[in-house]
């Protein structure tokens, strides 16, 4: 089952230059029952007939124009989901987002359940007066997060593989097939994962598919399960410079589970009829092929250039240079992604926000970073790790995490902290360049950490380069921006 359709339209060309503007000025931002909240657009200025429109539900009020599409980005990461509404000029009308923790059983953490009620909750967070205007959904999800599904049921027949987890049982069979220091020659790739599972679960396999986080979601919404996008299969063994599955994984006895693969932001179906009477969404609501989260980051921050790169600093720390040249070596956890006809070049590290998350609150975090003298190099050498293990740019499953010694200060502990994640951030660019790639010029931040003004001015100094907050930051604009391209493409 195995079918590719590239898009050759180009995603950039699509947003509208008006679109770099910065988000729209909000009328309202409101905080909902749900804990969601949602920032409704302003005012259009455009000569169509306005409607007004009031959503008694949320005591929101705004002007808006018959008639005008809209896009729904859904953006699953680490520790929550989040969605962006846009309109054509790339306009933010809506956004909203959601833990999964409130939908986590303490004594089971059932994950799959969670992704799954995360979705339908935030479906239900966007504005219902918006939603019969969405033309197109994408969802991104973590990469190399798998799962093994019936492929009668689409339920999950076992605990998903996060992003993270690795099965380095695998990988001495993973290299006997495999090219060497081919991406999927890592403990993390979602080959390794499949091949694991493989071995390990003897019974029927039958009627099994592999599917990503962003497909499985997707597959909610459209109901044709075996889909996937050339982003997301990239760690399965996907090549999208063939844009095909190669001979020596074709040849494999569990081939037959890999799911289709399409262009990110390639149109897949209508939304189901149940999904979408109950939410009252269109009938020409179209749903479209995701990415993974770190490439919606770089889809929002709209770097166009080579040499432009994108660092999103969410729970973990993933780069993404865009370089003409394709680099892959997974001694050290570098790997391509195709974005239209240039490269991503670049790798994801265990390292980043989670660390600082075990340790401090989001409001902790702003409160020290304050006081932090950024112009000031600190003399702490960390090495900051949730566990043992690290993808990127060492991979290095038995890496120890290196957080002590912990001075009394918690404003040079967290400098400490920050700055050594800056400096496994510089280590990352230099090896891409080491490696061939398009040198970086430029940084752009995406991600939960983008908001911190001081990291930013410790990652120039450790950097060297100029490091920007991107426009936007969120993954789920990516993801809305995906979603445009595939309404494009469907002509609608
Ligand atoms: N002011 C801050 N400075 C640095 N990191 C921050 C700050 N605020 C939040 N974060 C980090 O951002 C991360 C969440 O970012 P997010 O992009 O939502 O992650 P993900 O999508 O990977 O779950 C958290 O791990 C948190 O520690
Ligand atoms: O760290 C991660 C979760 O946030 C993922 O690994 C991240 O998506 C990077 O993978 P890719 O480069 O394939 O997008």
């Amino acid at each position: 089952m195995v079918t590719s359709v590239y898009a050759s339209q180009s995603l950039l060309l699509l947003v509208q230059p008006s679109c770099l503007k910065r988000r729209l000025p909000t009328s309202k931002k409101l905080i909902i029952s749900s804990g969601s909240v949602f920032t409704i657009g302003h005012k259009s200025k455009s000569k169509q007939p306005m409607v007004t429109f009031r959503n008694s539900k949320r005591d929101a009020n705004a002007d808006f124009e018959a008639g005008k599409r809209l896009y729904l980005g859904m953006d699953f990461g680490t520790s929550g989901a989040r969605y962006a509404l846009i309109d054509e000029e790339g306009n933010i009308l809506a956004e909203g987002k959601r833990d999964y923790s409130s939908f986590m059983n303490k004594e089971k953490v059932d994950l799959v359940q969670s992704w799954k009620k995360t979705l339908f909750s935030l479906l239900g967070d966007v504005p219902v007066s918006l939603r019969s205007n969405i033309a197109s959904i994408s969802v991104d999800g973590t990469s190399a997060t798998t799962m093994i599904i019936d492929g009668k049921t689409g339920e999950s027949l076992s605990k998903p593989f996060l992003y993270n987890d690795s099965c380095p049982d695998a990988l001495p069979l993973v290299k006997s097939i495999a090219p060497e220091n081919h991406t999927v020659c890592i403990g993390s790739s979602t080959l390794c994962k499949l091949v694991s599972w493989w071995n390990s679960c003897g019974s029927n396999k039958d009627s099994v598919v592999l599917l990503h986080q962003a497909d499985w979601l997707s597959w909610l919404l459209h109901g044709k399960l075996g889909v996937s996008d050339y982003n997301n299969a990239l760690k399965v063994g996907y090549d999208p410079e063939i844009d095909s599955y190669p001979p020596w994984l074709l040849a494999q006895p569990y081939s037959f589970v890999l799911p289709s693969v399409q262009a990110p932001g390639t149109p897949i179906g209508y939304m189901k009829e149940d999904v979408r009477t109950n939410f009252g969404f269109s009938e020409n609501c179209v749903i479209c092929t995701g990415t993974t989260d770190s490439i919606a980051a770089f889809l929002a921050a709209r770097a166009t250039q080579p040499g432009k790169a994108v660092t999103s600093l969410g729970s973990t720390l993933a780069i993404k240079l865009l370089s003409t040249r394709r680099i892959e070596d997974s001694r050290y956890g570098v790997y391509s992604h195709r974005l239209d006809d240039k490269w991503l070049v670049g790798g994801a590290s265990n390292t980043g926000g989670a660390v600082l998350r075990q340790m401090f609150t989001d409001d902790q975090l702003e409160k020290l970073s304050e006081k932090i003298n950024s112009s000031e190099a600190s003399p702490l050498d960390y090495y900051p790790l949730l566990s043992v293990g690290e993808r990127f740019p060492v991979a290095d499953p038995d890496m120890q995490p290196r957080l002590h010694p912990r001075p009394e200060s918690d404003v040079e502990y967290l400098h400490g902290i920050l700055e050594s994640i800056a400096r496994i951030e510089a280590k990352g660019y230099n090896l891409l360049k080491d490696l061939g790639a398009t040198p970086v010029e430029e940084v752009f931040t995406a991600g939960g950490g983008s908001k911190n003004d001081k990291w930013i001015k410790i990652r120039e100094r450790v950097l060297g380069l100029p490091v920007h907050k991107a426009l936007q930051t969120e993954a789920c604009y990516g993801a809305a921006l995906l979603a445009m391209k595939g309404s494009s493409l469907k002509g609608r």
